[in-house]
């Protein structure tokens, strides 16, 4: 399977301090990775780097086969932050239309992003009136509009109820199967399952990188969770 990225010794200062020490690590097309960890630990510095916004960043870093930040990637890859960032004042087929013209991409890509998130029912409500989980849809939209081979998604399903947060790791699950790299950051360990594949983070290094299988039998668990805790403690060299 193609790697969409690929990192060595990657190293991020932000103010006066390292937050990543040096990792190494690969991104497949095709797979959900999972980018786990505590509040803090550099998951969004992490992604803040592969989209190329991120200063202070060194050792190698390429994203589809070009330096992370190379403006020909823009088109390539989507990227969600944590805070929504779409215009409140407009509709949603209104913002995602501002957002084709800004990208390039055609206009048939509003309304089969807008079928991808489940958002036919409200297309035509203002942003402003959306709920936080119709909002972070909106954001996803954006980001799926210029056919992404690269999702960068920052905690996407903070704050949403089950129903939805099962509805959203289906449609990941459904972009992957397409053929995109999909990497998802969480703190929630139970998201865990969900993924092909595991970054689990701690202090801007990593603990472990594999299938959830995998991590789990190295650490003799029977949950991320508690693979996680094991491998904190160093029980597990
Ligand atoms: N602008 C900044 N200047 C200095 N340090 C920063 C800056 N932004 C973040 N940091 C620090 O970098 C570290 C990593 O932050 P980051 O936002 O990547 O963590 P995170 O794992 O995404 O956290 P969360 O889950 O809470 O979003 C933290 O210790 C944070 O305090």
């Amino acid at each position: 399977m193609n790697n969409v990225v690929e990192a060595s010794g990657l190293r991020v200062v932000r103010g006066k301090r390292e937050v990543l020490h040096g990792l190494d690590f690969s991104i497949r097309a095709g797979e959900v990775t999972g980018l786990l960890g505590p509040s803090g630990c550099g998951k969004t510095t992490l992604m803040r780097a592969l989209v190329g916004v991120q200063a202070k960043v060194t050792g190698s870093l390429t994203v589809l086969g070009r330096p992370a930040g190379a403006a020909a990637l823009r088109p390539k890859i989507g990227y969600v932050t944590q805070e929504a960032s779409v215009y409140e004042d407009l509709t949603v087929t209104e913002n995602l239309k501002f957002f084709t013209r800004v990208l390039g991409a055609p206009r048939s890509a509003v309304s089969d992003a807008i079928e991808t998130v489940d958002l036919i029912d409200h297309k035509d409500q203002v942003v402003r009136d959306l709920s936080g989980g119709q909002r972070s849809r909106v954001g996803l939209a954006a980001a799926l509009l210029g056919s992404p081979e690269l999702l960068v998604l920052d905690e996407p399903t903070v704050g949403l109820d089950p129903v939805l947060r099962e509805q959203l790791w289906g449609t990941f699950r459904d972009l992957a199967t397409a053929g995109v790299g999909v990497i998802v950051s969480s703190h929630v360990m139970d998201e865990a399952e969900r993924c092909d594949r595991l970054l689990l983070m701690r202090d801007g290094a990593f603990l472990a990188d594999g299938s959830p299988a995998e991590i789990k039998q190295k650490a003799s668990a029977d949950d991320i969770e508690h693979a996680f805790l094991a491998l904190v403690r160093g029980a597990v060299r």
